[in-house]
């Protein structure tokens, strides 16, 4: 550990390192990626300073980085940062890791708020909110003067929330919600958000390592994944006002059988794709 390393001996220990993860598709921009954390650099500035030499502190935490991702823990819990709608959001190891196909949610939530025209603020109910991308996107982005519940059952993911919140300047729009479901909202609201859990018991076991750092409460949704869309669909009704909107992620080939659990109460629904061109969003309307 006494030796000076420059940037170019850091990256090849760092990929010698990492390439015995054979599920890690790049391992060498792994590396780069976490020697420019450590470096304040971006990686054409790693690649042009390849003599520069690393300081003690630098050597011995990108040590320690690069040992714990070769571990199977995620690039954003050790940086604790992740981006979301183009949002710098802190993450830590008690939310799950937002994830682009997630920002659909966002977007869908974001062209309903425009169709108001309504003078009062629209309210927003983010369940199972995690680090609060959701709701604390809609909250920035929207054309219109919302107030954003961010709901989770998890003290420790609803504390990250709030510090996002007060990053991005939107404590005022913002209240937070301890609650396991529904069991302790008492108000209405125009537009419910939630991305919640939806892995089945035995997907999960599938999960690569890196998946299973994240928390499991964040992830399992019972033997068929739609533990929490049967609670949503059973409890959601008396939280929404008449022509409110619930708009759910789904996971991979559930947005049928989600939509059923709704159109089995005569309400009407609707499914979106991502990017990817899969559904991964059901609409419900309660008229
Ligand atoms: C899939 S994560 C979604 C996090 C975030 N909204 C996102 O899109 O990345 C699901 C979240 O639901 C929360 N959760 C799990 N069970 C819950 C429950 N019974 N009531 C409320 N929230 C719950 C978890 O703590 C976790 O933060």
């Amino acid at each position: 550990m006494s030796s000076i390393w420059t940037i170019k001996e850091a990256r090849n220990w760092a990929f010698s390192f990492l390439k015995i993860r054979e599920d890690l598709d790049e391992p060498i921009k792994e590396g780069d990626y976490l020697l420019c954390y450590v470096m304040g650099m971006d990686r054409s500035k790693l690649l042009a300073y390849h003599e520069k030499e690393l300081t003690f502190s630098e050597k011995s935490l990108f040590i320690e980085l690069v040992k714990k991702r070769a571990q199977g823990e995620p690039y954003a819990y050790l940086t604790n940062n992740k981006e979301f709608m183009g949002l710098n959001l802190k993450v830590t190891k008690d939310v799950l890791i937002p994830r682009p196909e997630t920002e659909l949610l966002v977007e869908s939530a974001l062209n309903i708020i425009k169709t108001f025209s309504c003078e009062q603020p629209i309210k927003v109910l983010d369940m199972c909110t995690g680090s609060g991308n959701v709701g604390l996107s809609i909250g920035y982005y929207s054309s219109k003067p919302v107030k954003i519940t961010l709901l989770d059952i998890s003290s420790d993911a609803l504390q990250i929330a709030k510090e996002n919140a007060h990053s991005l300047g939107l404590q005022s729009k913002c209240t937070f919600l301890e609650s396991d479901m529904f069991s302790k909202v008492s108000e209405k609201y125009d537009i419910i958000t939630a991305n919640p859990p939806y892995i089945s018991e035995s997907d999960y076991s599938g999960l690569s390592i890196d998946v299973k750092n994240e928390p499991v409460k964040a992830l399992k949704a019972g033997s068929d994944g739609l533990l929490y869309y049967r609670k949503i669909a059973e409890e959601f009704r008396n939280s929404i006002v008449d022509n409110g909107t619930l708009l759910l992620e789904v996971g991979d080939n559930q947005a049928q059988d989600v939509s059923n659990l709704f159109l089995k109460k005569d309400l009407t629904t609707w499914i979106e794709q991502d990017l990817a061109g899969i559904d991964r969003l059901v609409g419900i309307t309660k008229i």
